[in-house]
């Protein structure tokens, strides 16, 4: 991979690397998508019938088996949480990239949404709570945050091309 985000739910992850993968010509590879893909069916649906664990350990072997793929990863909100996963993008040398969100923005961000089976248990305060746990690992293992509450989906792919040091045209996550 040139480049991996992460990040809490809601904060982008999916909609900006397909943006910034579009934008420098590479694939862009979903954690999420490719779980759904190898189970034949919806994280909502791997929770109801296998439970979280399940899901988890899903998600662990699909990280593993697309580290070496080229282009930019996108990984699920919960990734980096799992000691094993956490090891393996804090030792990676790909750039690693935190789009941060307010509680208030994922609310709103996923009020119709009826595929994130925890943000639709926890409500405002149990994702305040479920962020505040997390927060310490998303920073640990990336290497730069980005604010992504007032900028568009574009401006935050403009804002990952620019800290990576790149034009589109000479841009570090080509090599
Ligand atoms: N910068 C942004 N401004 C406004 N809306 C956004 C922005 N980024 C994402 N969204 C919207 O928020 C919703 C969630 O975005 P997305 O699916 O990309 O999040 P994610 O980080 O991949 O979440 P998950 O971890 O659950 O996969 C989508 O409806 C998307 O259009
Ligand atoms: O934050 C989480 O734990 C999750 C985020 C989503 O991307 C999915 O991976 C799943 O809904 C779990
Ligand atoms: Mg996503």
């Amino acid at each position: 991979m040139k480049a991996i985000l992460v990040g809490f739910m809601g904060s982008g992850k999916t909609t900006v690397g397909n943006l910034l993968a579009q934008r420098l010509g590479m694939p862009y590879h979903d954690l999420d998508d490719i779980i759904i893909q190898r189970a034949g069916k919806s994280i909502q649906q791997i929770f109801d019938d296998n439970g979280e664990a399940a899901f988890r350990q899903l998600e662990h072997e699909a990280l593993v088996d697309s580290m070496a793929d080229n282009g930019i990863l996108g990984t699920g909100g919960g990734t980096p949480i799992q000691l094993t996963n956490f090891e393996i993008l804090r030792q990676s040398q790909i750039p690693v990239v935190l789009l941060d969100v307010l509680p208030q923005t994922i609310m709103d961000r996923l009020k119709d949404d009826t595929q994130r089976p925890l943000a639709r248990e926890l409500g405002l305060t149990g994702l305040v709570d479920l962020k505040g746990q997390r927060d310490d690992k998303y920073e640990a293992v990336s290497d730069f945050r980005i604010a992504t509450d007032r900028l568009t989906p574009l401006e935050v792919v403009d804002e990952i091309t620019k800290k990576t040091i790149c034009e589109p045209a000479e841009c570090d996550l080509r090599r």
